[in-house]
Formats: C-alpha cells, sequence, structure tokens
C-alpha cells in the first residue's frame, strides 16, 4: 500500500505517514483528510512515499481526498522555506495557505427562478409584483424575488407550480471571467515603452527575475506593469498573475482600472473578504482558473498554480510587514516565491525602500526608471513651512502660511488635501483638574478621543468606552480635555475658517468598507469636496484631477521614536501624499508644516532629492552594520506578569549560543510592552550580512524549556523598533 506523508497546518515538529486505502488517487500536493488525535484533519501530502517504507508500522489510513488539484512542487517549497527563515512550524505557514475550508469543495448550489414565459391562468396582485420582478431582476432565489416584490415566499412557489417561473439548480460562486490580454492600453511614451519592453522579454522568456520599477508619483507605473500583466497572459494560456498592494490600497478605484484594462474583474484577496467571497477565490486560484488575482500581503500564499508574473506595488510600503503569528516581509517572500517558481517578480514604487535600491544598485534586481509624468502633469513643487517662525494660533494647528494658500486654491475652484496621520479628535485626553492621562486599563496606551462618535478609542487594542462625564480617577465633572490634534480636529478648524467650503474626512473610520470609500472617492473626483482632510489613507493610489494644494500639517509625527527607518518611511509617506498634487493639467505644490526642517528628510523632500536622502541612510546604516549592510532578529517573550517575564528573560539570555560576529541587546520593553494583558520583552539579535541569522535563531530556540504561560516568538527582520 502505498504511503503518503501529510503535513497538517498545525504547530507540529513534522509531518506525519498514513497509508493509501485502495482506489483512492493520491498524488504528492494533494488535498485530503486523516486522523489525527481525535479528529479528521485537512492536510497537504508532502510527498509518496514506496509501500516498503511502511517498514511493518502499522498506519492509519488518508480518509477522504479533496477533488482539488495538488498543491504545486514550488508551493511545496516555498511553504519549507518560508517556514525555516521565519523560524516557524511548516505547519503554520501551510496554515496561512489554507485560508478558505469551503475553497476545497464544488460551490454550493442554490436554486433560482426566472420567467418561462407562460402567463398564470390566475392573475392576484401578489403574482403580477412577482412577475415584475422577476422581469427586472433575472434569475434570482426565492427569497430575492419574494422579498424585492414584497411578497410571500409561497408564491413563488404557487408560480412555479403553475408553470409562470421554472426552477434551475445554480452554482452559487460564480468562476471570474477571463481577462483579456489584447485590449489597448494608454499610449506609452518612450520611457514608459522602454520599461514596458524590458519586462515583456523578461515575462517571455519564463525565466526568474527581479525588477525595480523606480518612477516618480504619476509617471505610469501601473500602466507600465499592465503591459507585462498582458504579455504574461498572451505568453502562457496558464500564467497567473498575483499583484500586491497595501491593504488600504486596495479601493474600488484600482480595481476598476484593473476592469477597464483587461475586461474583467481581477480575483480580490484581502482581509475585508466575505467567507463567500474568500472561498471563491480560493478555489479559483487552486485550480488555475483565476488569472489574475489582486490582493494584500496574504495573497502571495494562495496556492497558484502556475504563477508566472507577480507585481509588488509600492514596494516599500511598510503594511507588507505581517507582524503577527508567523511574522514576513511580503516583499522579499515574493522575490524567493518568484524564483522557486521560475517568475517575474516587479517591485514598483516611487520612494523605494532602501534594501530594494541597494539590490538594484548591485544588479541583483534590474532597475528601469521612470524620471516624468505624462502629457502636462508636473510634479508637484515642495516647500516647507517652518513651525518655529511661523506658528499656528494657540489650539491651532494650521498656520497662516497654509491657510492663505488654502484660500487661494479655493477661491481657484480647485481642491485641498490636508493630510494627518492621526484619526479622531484628539490623540490623548488628560483630566484638567488631576492631569491624568486616560489610558486602556493594564496598558500604557493612550485613549484616542473621537468626537463624531462621541468615545475614547485604544488605536493598539481596539478598547473603548462612551466618553465618561467625571473623571475617572478624581472625579472632577466635565474636566477632561482632548489634547493635540486629530482629523476631526483639523476639520473643526478648517470649517471655522472657510465656513463655505465643502469639507469631508477620509480616515478608516469615515470610509468603513468599500462603498463609503467609493463615495468619498467619487465626490472628491467630482469636485463635490473642496477641502479633504485624511490620514495616510488618502496617501495611495488616487488621482484627484483638480486636486492642487496638499499641507502636511505635521509632519514631524512619524520621526519620533528609536525607529530605524523613521526618516525613510517619512519621506516615503509625505513624497507619496505631495505626489497627489497636480496629477492633470494644473500644477500642484504641497506645503509641509514642520518644527525641524533641518532634517535631512525634510530637506531632501523640499528638494526633490531622493538619491540624495538615501545616500545619507544608506552610509548611516553601512557605518552601523545595520539592515542592509547587517541583520537583525528579534525575540519577543511575554508572560502575564512583568517580574515573570523579566525572570525568563534574563534565563534565556545565559542560553544564547555563541556566534562569531553576533551580538544580542535587551532584554528590553518590547515596541508594545503590554499586550492583552501580557507584559513583553525583547531582545534585538545584529549579525553581519553572510551569518544565516535564522538557523542561529532556531538553534537558541532548541534550547530553551519555556514555563507554560511565557509565550516566545521570533521575529526576522523586525520593522518596529523603539
Ligand atoms: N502614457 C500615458 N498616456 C496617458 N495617460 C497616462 C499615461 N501614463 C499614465 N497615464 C495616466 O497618468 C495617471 C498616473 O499614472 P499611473 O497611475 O499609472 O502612475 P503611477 O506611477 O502608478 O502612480 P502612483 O504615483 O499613484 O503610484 C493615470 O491617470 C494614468 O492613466
Ligand atoms: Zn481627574
Amino acid at each position: 500500500m502505498p504511503i503518503a506523508r501529510i503535513l497538517f497546518p498545525l504547530p507540529l515538529p513534522e509531518p506525519f505517514d498514513y497509508a493509501v486505502p485502495e482506489g483512492l488517487d493520491v498524488q504528492e500536493g494533494a488535498y485530503v483528510a486523516a486522523p489525527l488525535g481525535k479528529y479528521e484533519r485537512l492536510g497537504v501530502v508532502q510527498e509518496m512515499l514506496p509501500d516498503s517504507a511502511g517498514d511493518g508500522r502499522k498506519l492509519k489510513f488518508v480518509s477522504e481526498l479533496y477533488p482539488t488539484p495538488p498543491m504545486s512542487r514550488p508551493m511545496r517549497e516555498f511553504i519549507q522555506w518560508a517556514a525555516r527563515y521565519t523560524v516557524s512550524h511548516p505547519g503554520h505557514v501551510l496554515g496561512m495557505a489554507l485560508r478558505s475550508r469551503g475553497g476545497l469543495v464544488p460551490s454550493p448550489t442554490e436554486t433560482v427562478y426566472s420567467l418561462t414565459g407562460a402567463t398564470p391562468a390566475r392573475v392576484t396582485e401578489a403574482r403580477t409584483k412577482l412577475i415584475d420582478a422577476a422581469r427586472e431582476l433575472g434569475p434570482q432565489s426565492a427569497s430575492v424575488l419574494s422579498e424585492a416584490a414584497g411578497v410571500s415566499s409561497g408564491v413563488v412557489k404557487g408560480l412555479a407550480d403553475a408553470g409562470v417561473l421554472r426552477a434551475e439548480s445554480i452554482a452559487t460562486d460564480l468562476p471570474f471571467e477571463s481577462p483579456l490580454a489584447d485590449l489597448p492600453g494608454a499610449t506609452l511614451t518612450d520611457e514608459q515603452a522602454e520599461a514596458a519592453q524590458a519586462l515583456k522579454s523578461a515575462v517571455a522568456t519564463r525565466a526568474f527575475e527581479t525588477f525595480l520599477l523606480d518612477g516618480v508619483t504619476g509617471s505610469g507605473k501601473t500602466e507600465v506593469y499592465f503591459e507585462a500583466i498582458a504579455e504574461a497572459l498572451k505568453t502562457d494560456a496558464d500564467a497567473q498573475i498575483l499583484v500586491l498592494l497595501p491593504e488600504i490600497a486596495l479601493t474600488q478605484a484600482i480595481l476598476s482600472r484593473f476592469e477597464s484594462r483587461f475586461g474583467a474583474k481581477p480575483a480580490p484577496w484581502h482581509s475585508g473578504l466575505s467567507d463567500k467571497e474568500r472561498r471563491r477565490t480560493w478555489r479559483e486560484v487552486a485550480h488555475g482558473r483565476a488569472r489574475i488575482v489582486i490582493g494584500a500581503r496574504s495573497a502571495l500564499f494562495l496556492p497558484y498554480r502556475q504563477l508566472k508574473l507577480i507585481i509588488i506595488d509600492e514596494e516599500h510600503d511598510g503594511s507588507y510587514k505581517q507582524e503577527d503569528g508567523v511574522t514576513y516581509h511580503a516583499r522579499d517572500m515574493a522575490v524567493m516565491r518568484a524564483k522557486l517558481e521560475e517568475a517575474v517578480v516587479v517591485l514598483a514604487s516611487a520612494t523605494p525602500a532602501l534594501e530594494t535600491m541597494v539590490n538594484a544598485e548591485s544588479g541583483r534586481y534590474q532597475r528601469l526608471k521612470l524620471s516624468a509624468r505624462p502629457g502636462a502633469s508636473r510634479l508637484p513643487d515642495v516647500d516647507l513651512v517652518d513651525l518655529r517662525r511661523a506658528p499656528p494660533e494657540r489650539n491651532h494647528w494650521l498656520s497662516p502660511h497654509l491657510i492663505h494658500a488654502m484660500q487661494e486654491t479655493f477661491a481657484a475652484g480647485e481642491q485641498t488635501l490636508l493630510f494627518l496621520n492621526r484619526r479622531g479628535y484628539a490623540p490623548l485626553v488628560i483630566c484638567k483638574s488631576c492631569g491624568e492621562r486616560l489610558k486602556t486599563p493594564g496598558t500604557e496606551n493612550w485613549l484616542t478621543e473621537h468626537r463624531y462618535t462621541g468615545r475614547l478609542v485604544c488605536h493598539v487594542t481596539g478598547y473603548s468606552i462612551p466618553k465618561p462625564k467625571t473623571c475617572p480617577h478624581c472625579g472632577a465633572a466635565d474636566s477632561l480635555m482632548g489634547v493635540g490634534p486629530g482629523v476631526e480636529r483639523v476639520a473643526e478648524e478648517v470649517r471655522t475658517l472657510m465656513p463655505e467650503a465643502r469639507i469631508e474626512i477620509f480616515s478608516s473610520d469615515t470610509a468603513q468598507g468599500g462603498e463609503a470609500t467609493r463615495g468619498i472617492v467619487d465626490r472628491m473626483e467630482q469636485g463635490e469636496i473642496d477641502v479633504l482632510i485624511g490620514t495616510q489613507i488618502v496617501a495611495k493610489g488616487h488621482n484627484f484631477p483638480n486636486l492642487t494644494l496638499v499641507g502636511v500639517v505635521d509632519a514631524d509625527s512619524g520621526m519620533k521614536g528609536g525607529d530605524l527607518r523613521a526618516g525613510e518611511r517619512t519621506y516615503q509617506l509625505l513624497s507619496q501624499v505631495a505626489g497627489r498634487a497636480g496629477r492633470a493639467e494644473r500644477p500642484g505644490r504641497a506645503l509641509v508644516q514642520t518644527y525641524a526642517p533641518d532634517n535631512p528628510a525634510m530637506l531632501a523632500l523640499a528638494d526633490n532629492n531622493r538619491d540624495g536622502f538615501l545616500q545619507i541612510e544608506r552610509d548611516v546604516r553601512a557605518e552601523l552594520g545595520l539592515p542592509p549592510f547587517g541583520r537583525l532578529a528579534a525575540m519577543i517573550l511575554s508572560a502575564p506578569s512583568a517580574q515573570m517575564v523579566d525572570e525568563i528573560a534574563l534565563q534565556i539570555v545565559q542560553q544564547a549560543p555563541n556566534g562569531e560576529g553576533i551580538e544580542v541587546f535587551g532584554p528590553a520593553p518590547a515596541p508594545i510592552a503590554v499586550l492583552r494583558g501580557r507584559h513583553r520583552r525583547r531582545f534585538l539579535v545584529k549579525s553581519p550580512k553572510n551569518i544565516d541569522l535564522s538557523a542561529y535563531m532556531a538553534a537558541w530556540i532548541a534550547r530553551l524549556k519555556l514555563p507554560n504561560p511565557v509565550r516566545m516568538s521570533v521575529d526576522i527582520d523586525p520593522y518596529s523598533f523603539l
């Protein structure tokens, strides 16, 4: 009897062997169910072993084979590689590939009713209403039809019995429409055409290659990679294409752009999908029928059959780093996956990460440059507003200079975008009587005041309460006061300054779900908003033709804390935001309010000198041996009490293996020192570039015996510091 070695999506150290019963055609990569402990569990066959491997062992049997094509070999190799790299169990990584069980089986069916053309012998008002609804809506379920007609569902049954409606069973999850490769794209500029040609040749060659598509904001990076997608669709009838976007950029606007370029909606994958949408995308990807997938970082772990092209748009974006569970950076993983799949990978950005630039300079990545916007559109002028010289009025946040520019813009019939990366009304609430700062219980996280909902909200844990009438600390009445600006407060200020202007807030609070977002984007595009005040949700992907002024309310907010990438991230975010201005005929400008106009990131922004800025960053990191010139890993410990975690941390550091050139720092409080009632400590490990830091961390962990309530996780290439 053949033997299947099965990996389960569980934190187990290794796969298990099972006998395959006669008549079950189990192959490598098959999705199967098998008994494990008390349960039947889903797993994936890693390997088929010859009968002899049974070796007299008494094996349990594979109990079920799912009707899904086997997981491809490159995908299985990718899972093993990712597990090793991130120091995780392979089963954990497999779990990320199995995010929809419903996708493993065929779509459920439902009964829909449509008109046969026959007229009923007996006509009632209810029947007439229902027939009208069926005519208007086409084939629908009984409940949809009866609800639309406002009659009971018995009417549907009556009409079906009378031969007026025909019942039909159809799949609930429809396949995605096939994209078309040969619809015309934009007429490319010379520079765009050259970049597109390089990508197309690589795609046609079907070998692994990594590109950096380095183009200023609005230079047509999307148009260029559309050409590569079209080429992949053309070259290989089975090729699948993955486009990764930062989650917040996955808006209707970009989906519509894909739809008009390829004549079909791409398959979506992100955290906002319903179970039904999720299983549909998963199933269609696993069967190789979804050709273009557009998703957030986790879309990288879908079981493509034939992945030939991966695009990572805004490759520098911080949201590609997964911070929970298996911690990974989707950009770096994508490059590895492309290598295993022999695919082409394109990293697109106007502000590439330093890591990526260094890879491009060393020739590991091929760099394609777009230096200008097409047509009349120009990059905006960026001016720094020195708040030390001309500050806003007390308890106000807009400087006279910015206010003046906003009024000019409004008078010219053009739009302003104010950027402030703080949701709500005020990021801190204090008591005027006793000075207490309101925090989430058991943590050091401040509560943010949200006036719109009347609540105090913790943006780290999600904890929220109605704003108390009295101070929870001293009991004083009406003593709680919001300190500092959030978007709601800036909106209030703009309202008093420009009472005739139409003002809206764009943040994850006002734009929950696709429809609300669509509404704001539409109104902005149609010119129905004069001043839009937004968080980083506005920074990406939008083209507002009449937007000519961008005001950055607080450019310094991202610079605080000891984060290694704070300057780089601030530069990236602000040039991204500034790049929203002047995208059509009218020229744009950006005013950046700062108390630190001499900071290299601010100077580079004003001079549009990205490469100069990166050079400074690069020198600093090379000097300190920090990434990409050295390597970092973090080990995070947590326990229910501070004392317990501190004791364990001291024991653990004793057991760190010796390694040439490896330094262990800490323990120190982790970036979020208290999370869900657990106290966290962190070690930071630094090594030279040529050291296998994953192997070092794995060796360290292997020595540890952690008592029960203590938990430990490893973060290779950590991104959050402090
Ligand atoms: N060759 C072209 N002809 C006409 N319009 C173009 C051309 N290239 C780009 N555009 C238009 O210019 C705008 C910006 O292009 P696109 O969104 O592709 O740029 P991007 O570099 O991806 O922008 P972002 O800065 O948002 O990343 C879009 O409206 C696009 O349709
Ligand atoms: Zn008080």
